[in-house]
């Protein structure tokens, strides 16, 4: 969009849809009229001219050595200018706007050289290690050798040759040689392994020792840079192909043959099948590897159409079609997080072979600590309690002798000292972790525990309550922010040259691979406060993402935003810096996530619900993969329901997106197992762990909420359970929320009607359930371990005696007939009343048809 074409709403307009805040735009356009690029420069440098006592924090990347100074943006200049290719990305020679960011770059690249690379028809220059002489002439990788030279050789000390050649690794891990070996055996495979166990090695061996091209199907551009980035540095010549790339020259050498490893997102593959066929015959296509494959699965969390045309190549590239084939060329299909039903579908919806091999290892990941906390997020002073453990690490701010304060206000306000929440990173709590940090001041929302709330006490996603349109304002304004194309970074096609004999001495980082490398053999787990290391928060919204990043910086920590409608060369630059450590924390939508490949990120903290737990343990997946101890903290609002990410769906993808929503919700509720089971559970896996803490006997509030809820054998209850029960005297609306989903999970309850829904909303018991309060069982205590909400509403010293007087009326018959009665002759309310009454497949109607019964 040109800056000076469009009028002051559409920039506005724009601006609010990258997620900064109104005033902030007003002024913008009042200082600089109404130019998108200009107002996005003000934005983000008066943000940083605001911090002027924070020496290097920058909510987007301007130079932060030069404190004090009005950044000269990266952004403004490359805002500015038409989308770079690769050539010009890479090629960090200085021009004369970007001078600043250059003289950062060569002083965090010091120990790197420039390496003269062929590209697009031009020569470039890129920065590379040290270790790297000039490309050699030809762009061919490794010699070529046929089929039965591997398959006759002893291919694994090949394989283990070419490992420490390349990569500096002893050693295949287990599931690696599976799968090579499956496809040795030209199988086609599907291989699910933890984030970081090391799948892209699966794919990249077989062009080392083939000798012909591999092809990685990938979703997103800086993924597949960041990849050919890498195994230029191991010395393999690769390149990637993107959507929008106008220079085809990259695109003709790759079909020719000139790189070991082609990189091409769904959409362009689909346009090349006939070239790819050919240099099938040429060089000859060693397999198709079609990573984060999750993409091909509408049961998944990033669902992808085009990832579902991929079929195709099962087809196109088979022997029967291609007589020179002497078998199909294998596909090979990975991702970090797919479900048992995801899992089936990415078989059959790519068409993989029959005999397709399944390679699945354990997604447990030993060195992540995962814990949940309770805060209300999104707000000035939940940021102060959530973050000043963090800001105190970055800042090395003592702890609770110092109050948080912006650094453009510390020397004003030095002597005011107050100390801190308490809170802190990194408990020792492999298993759970909950902190009750109810606030009291703003739980006014949950005590209006009258009649009608408890009647809806199961908020869904219905859209009358005023809990909800607060709700509704937690996630994403629409699913931009999810993967739909690859186009998510300003380069679209790159071309780069491995060197051959490549040095492991010199290349890369050798520290981080040591450590890896010791780390799988045994995984370091300390408990205690984690070293300072960068930190990827996650929010909800792309608003947010600025906001947080703006509050971080202005104490000082060198914070930046990530959303994906943010300036691509900015996003870029965060990459870029977050990769080299320049950033501390990157504050980021859901469209920071796959292909972070970084190996020291120390902190993964959710600030909000994700929309499910594939999602989150993908994210928090970027943690710790140098094996070294890594905190993923979500931090959700435990009091509420999270709702679902406004989005086009069809009602069966409405219904498994609630299923995945309720998941992550029961997640986070739940403190009676290991955080890490539960999730590596979820994938379908087993695990054994002992359980952990609380044990609590419910049997009378179950009992009561069989009653009360499933409108049951009244006589029998009312025997029961008119007991002075302290528990349940303090119990309120969100305890009873607990209680539901664990009846629901112990299969005693279930909803009501058709709908999906995150929580239940009308119970009714299963024949299960039934069967249980009639029997001598249900005389016998339970044990069962409290939900997270569930503690958190015990812990708040409020009094619920209202709810508590309304819950134990219901045991008396006469009040309970005259409740019944009043509620039956309410004047119906808009919408849900109204359909539900009478209605005897509603908790509504069957109460309304039961008053009838009850007053004959
Ligand atoms: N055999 C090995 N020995 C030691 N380190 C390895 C080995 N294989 C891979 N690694 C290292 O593991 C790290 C993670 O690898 P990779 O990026 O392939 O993970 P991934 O499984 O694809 O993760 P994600 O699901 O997040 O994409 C890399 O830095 C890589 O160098
Ligand atoms: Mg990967």
């Amino acid at each position: 969009m040109n800056g000076n074409d469009v009028t002051s709403d559409q920039v506005i307009a724009k601006l609010v849809g990258m997620g900064f805040e109104f005033s902030d735009i007003t002024d913008a356009i009042k200082a600089v009229g109404p130019s998108l690029d200009n107002a996005i420069e003000f934005i983000l440098n008066d943000a940083r001219t605001n911090n002027a006592g924070a020496s290097t924090a920058s909510l987007c990347l301007s130079d932060s050595k030069v404190p004090g100074k009005r950044a000269t943006s990266s952004l403004q200049s490359s805002c500015r200018m038409r989308q770079q290719n690769i050539t010009e990305h890479l090629n960090l020679a200085p021009t004369p706007k970007r001078s600043k960011v250059r003289v950062l770059c060569n002083e965090s690249t010091n120990q790197t050289n420039s390496l003269t690379v062929r590209a697009e028809g031009l020569e470039v220059s890129l920065t590379m290690d040290t270790s790297l002489n000039h490309c050699p002439q030809s762009f061919m990788g490794p010699s070529y050798c046929k089929d039965e030279e591997i398959m006759g050789f002893d291919w694994e000390n090949k394989v283990k040759n070419l490992l420490q050649k390349h990569f500096g690794f002893s050693s295949l891990k287990g599931f690696q040689k599976e799968v090579l070996a499956a496809w040795l055996a030209n199988q086609d495979c599907l291989v699910l392994a933890a984030t970081g166990s090391g799948k892209s090695l699966c794919f990249q061996v077989p062009a080392l020792l083939s000798g012909k091209v591999v092809v990685v199907i990938s979703p997103l551009i800086s993924l597949m840079h960041d990849q050919c980035l890498k195994l230029a540095k191991h010395g393999i010549s690769a390149c990637f192909l993107g959507s929008g790339q106008i220079d085809k020259s990259v695109e003709q050498k790759a079909m020719t043959g000139s790189y070991s490893i082609i990189y091409v997102c769904p959409e362009t593959i689909l346009r090349l099948i006939k070239p790819l066929q050919s240099l099938a015959e040429s060089r000859g296509i060693a397999l198709f590897a079609i990573d984060e494959v999750h993409c091909v699965s509408k049961w998944g969390h990033d669902f992808r159409p085009d990832y579902r045309r991929l079929s195709v190549l099962r087809e196109k590239f088979s022997a029967d079609n291609l007589k020179f084939l002497k078998s199909d060329i294998p596909l090979m299909a990975l991702t970090a997080t797919a479900t048992i039903r995801v899992r089936e579908d990415i078989l059959k919806s790519l068409c993989m072979s029959m005999g397709s091999k399944v390679i699945i290892t354990s997604f447990f990941r030993p060195n992540l600590r995962f814990s949940v906390k309770h805060s209300r997020t999104s707000s000035l002073s939940s940021y102060e309690k959530d973050f000043d453990e963090l800001i105190g690490l970055y800042t090395k701010r003592k702890k609770s002798c110092q109050k948080l304060i912006p650094q453009d206000t510390i020397n004003s306000s030095r002597d005011s000292c107050t100390t801190s929440n308490g809170r802190t990173f990194g408990q020792d709590e492999m298993c759970q972790n909950i902190v009750n940090d109810t606030d009291d001041s703003d739980s006014s929302d949950d005590d209006e525990t009258s009649e009608k709330d408890a009647v809806g006490l199961w908020v869904d996603n219905g859209l009358t309550s005023r809990h909800e349109k607060e709700l509704s304002v937690q996630f994403l304004e629409d699913d931009f922010d999810k993967v739909q194309e690859a186009d998510d970074l300003d380069v679209s096609c790159g071309a780069f040259c491995g060197q051959s004999t490549l040095n492991f001495k010199n290349c890369g980082t050798p520290d981080s691979r040591k450590l890896l490398t010791k780390a799988e053999k045994k995984p370091a787990i300390h408990y205690g406060t984690l070293p300072e290391g960068p930190t990827i928060i996650y929010v909800p919204t792309r608003k947010e993402t600025l906001s947080l990043a703006k509050f971080l910086s202005r104490f000082g920590v060198k914070a930046a935003a990530y959303n994906a409608k943010l300036p691509k060369s900015h996003l870029r630059q965060v990459h870029k810096e977050f990769h080299e450590d320049v950033l501390q924390v990157v504050v980021a939508t859901i469209a920071f996530g796959m292909g972070i490949d970084k190996s020291n990120v120390r902190r993964i903290i959710h600030y909000g619900w994700p929309q499910s737990l594939e999602a989150y343990y993908q994210e928090a997946g970027r943690a710790g993969r140098d094996g070294k101890l890594a905190d993923c903290v979500l931090y959700a609002n435990l009091s509420r329901v999270p709702t679902l990410l406004p989005s086009q769906r069809s009602e069966e993808q409405t219904k498994q997106a609630y299923k995945m929503l309720s998941d992550c919700y029961r997640y986070g509720m739940k403190t009676s197992i290991c955080r890490a089971k539960m999730l590596v559970e979820y994938f379908g896996e087993e695990f054994t762990q002992e359980r952990c803490l609380f044990t609590f006997i419910f049997t009378l509030l179950l009992l009561l909420f069989l009653f009360i809820f499933c409108s049951l054998l009244e006589t029998y209850i009312s025997d029961v359970f008119v007991s002075q029960n302290q528990t349940f005297a303090a119990s309120d609306l969100i305890w009873w929320r607990g209680l539901a989903r664990m009846l629901q999970d112990r299969g005693f309850i279930r909803e009501g009607d058709d709908m999906s829904r995150v929580q239940l909303r009308f119970p009714e018991a299963t024949d299960s359930g039934l069967r249980f309060l009639k029997s001598t069982e249900s005389e016998q205590a339970f044990d069962a371990y409290l939900e997270a909400d569930m503690l958190l509403s015990m812990n708040s010293r409020k009094s619920y005696s209202s709810f508590s007087e309304w819950g134990k009326g219901w045991a008396d018959p006469e009040i309970r007939r005259q409740r019944l009665e009043r509620r039956a002759l309410r004047k119906p309310r808009k919408r849900k009343s109204r359909k539900n009454q009478q209605n005897l497949s509603t908790v509504r109607g069957r109460l309304s048809a039961k008053l009838s019964k009850l007053s004959k």
